[in-house]
Parts: C-alpha cells; structure tokens; sequence
C-alpha cells in the first residue's frame, strides 16, 4: 500500500489530505482544489453486470465542475450557431479537456486500488475488475480526439459502435439534462445471432441511466460488441416507471486515435483539427 501511495504521489501530485494549512486556492481556472471532488479519492464505480466492460460513475463531477466545464465549453465559442451542435478535436486537446482526461486516469487508478486492495495479487487487467485495463490507463496521452455533443431536447444519437479508428477505452461525461443511454448487442455479419451465440439478446436493450456529472467507461465487450444509443422521442426516455424531464443535453466523448491513423491525421493536418459540423442527431432510420 505504501508503494501504491508513492506511485500516486508521483504521478498526481502530493495527496491532498492536508486541508487546513491556509492554501488558498483561486482565480476561475481548473484549479487543483476545485478538481478534486470529495468522492474522487474513493470514486464509487458501477459495473454494468449485464455487460462486460461498461462502467459507470455517477458522481464523478461535483456541480462546480459541471459548470465550470460548461463555461470551458461556452468560452470556445464552438456552439454560438444554433445550427451548431457538434465539435470535434484532434490531436492537442484544450486544457480544461486534458484536465478532464487526467481527473478519469485518477478516477479509474483509485478503484484499482479500492478493489483490488492488494496490487500483488489483483488482476488489474480483467474487465471485471476495473474500467481500464493498465495498458490503456497508462497510454499516453490517454486520449486525444473530442467531441463535444449538445442535444435539445427529442434529439438524441442512434445506435451505433464507435469507429474502429479509435482505440478500446472510451469515455463519455454527461452534463445537463439527464438521459437514458441504451445498449444492444451488436449483430454477428454471417448470421443472425449475437456475438455469444444467442438470437435472443440481440433483442435486448439495457438502459443505463445518465445524470448530469457522471462518466462512462467503455472497454471490450462493451466498446466492440454493443451499440449504445439515445433515443429521446416521447416515449423512450423513461426511467423507474417515469418519463424524464428533458432539457438540453452536452456529452463530452473522449478517445484515442488508433496509431496509423493518428499519424495520417497528423500528415494532413499540421497541428489542430477543429470541425465544426451540424450533425442530424438521431436521424438515422
Ligand atoms: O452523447 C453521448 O452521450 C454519446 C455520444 C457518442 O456516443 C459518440 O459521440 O460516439
Ligand atoms: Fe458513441
């Protein structure tokens, strides 16, 4: 335990633990104290059971950091279009984006610890155990493309599987309204079967349910082998019995590029890659 407490003191910094020693913190930027969220050293993830590899924090995000991460949004004035509702980033992310792919590595690190307890003898690489394996916690950097999602409400993204341009390892934050996101097994091409053999769980639909602040880990299974999608017409969006109030909805997703590609990207682009598109949300069919 003493080791693992090193290793975070390098990696992140000295704990924080010594509150009362009359730092102040200030300003408007992300700043060390406003960044960490008390539940940060003691993150309380919920693996999805139905699927293996998807994660779910809810209370990643005190309320602080939603707003301020909303104002880091608003301030690149990507959105000033209502037409505009999709942003897109490769390569070097904004500042507030890399803080927030460095607070999930803290996040993910933290439930190793808290679950496995002993490094010695935890399988860190299991789905089962933690939302990131080692090899794609350590990556550096652990993500590099951006986009970022506003939904008004009845919009909402059809079922799909993120390209296979992006590594394993995807991260999805919620902000605003609340939304419940829907995974199906993706269909076998050869056949009319699901991955694991069975017809009948291509018919099944497992909703998860997204409050503002919290993160989502795709890994695996759950990043190859399941669609995630939101519906937000009348009708679909209910949880506990209960239609959800909507309102507007912005996702930050965050991923990495896959090595060939990323250096194409690179090639085309000298430095940034900044699209700015309408997208339809959730035309698809
Ligand atoms: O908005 C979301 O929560 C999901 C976004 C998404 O799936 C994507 O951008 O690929
Ligand atoms: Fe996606």
């Amino acid at each position: 335990m003493e080791d693992q407490k090193q290793i975070l003191e390098e990696v992140f910094g000295e704990s924080s633990d010594k509150e009362g020693e009359g730092e102040q913190q200030s300003g408007d930027s992300f700043d060390e104290e406003q960044s960490v969220n008390q539940s940060e050293k003691n993150p309380i993830w919920e693996r999805i059971e139905e699927i293996s590899g998807l994660w779910l924090y809810r209370d990643f995000l005190s309320l602080e950091r939603q707003s301020s991460l909303l104002s880091a949004i608003e301030k690149e004035g990507w959105f000033t279009e209502a037409s505009h509702n999709q942003a897109m980033r490769f390569g070097d992310l904004p500042a507030w984006a890399i803080e927030l792919s460095e607070s999930i590595r803290k996040a993910v690190w933290f439930c190793d610890i808290s679950e496995c307890g002993d490094s010695s003898t935890c399988d860190q690489d299991k789905e089962e155990v933690c939302p990131l394996p080692s090899d794609l916690l350590w990556r550096e950097p652990l993500f590099d493309q951006l986009i970022v999602n506003v939904y008004q409400p009845g919009e909402g993204i059809c079922g799909h599987v993120d390209l296979m341009r992006f590594e394993d390892g995807i991260a999805i934050v919620s902000l605003e309204s609340a939304c419940v996101m829907h995974f199906t097994r993706v269909k076998n091409e050869t056949s009319n079967i699901g991955y694991d053999g069975k017809e009948d769980t291509l018919m099944v639909k497992i909703p998860v349910y997204l409050t503002p602040g919290s993160l989502v880990i795709m890994q695996g299974e759950a990043r190859y082998l399941w669609k995630h999608e939101i519906n937000r017409k009348p009708g679909f969006q209910i949880w506990e019995g209960q239609e959800i109030c909507q309102k507007k909805r912005t996702s930050i997703t965050l991923r990495k590029l896959c090595h060939a590609k990323k250096a194409k990207v690179r090639e085309r682009k000298e430095k940034f890659l900044l699209l700015l598109s309408y997208v339809d949300h959730q035309s698809c069919e």
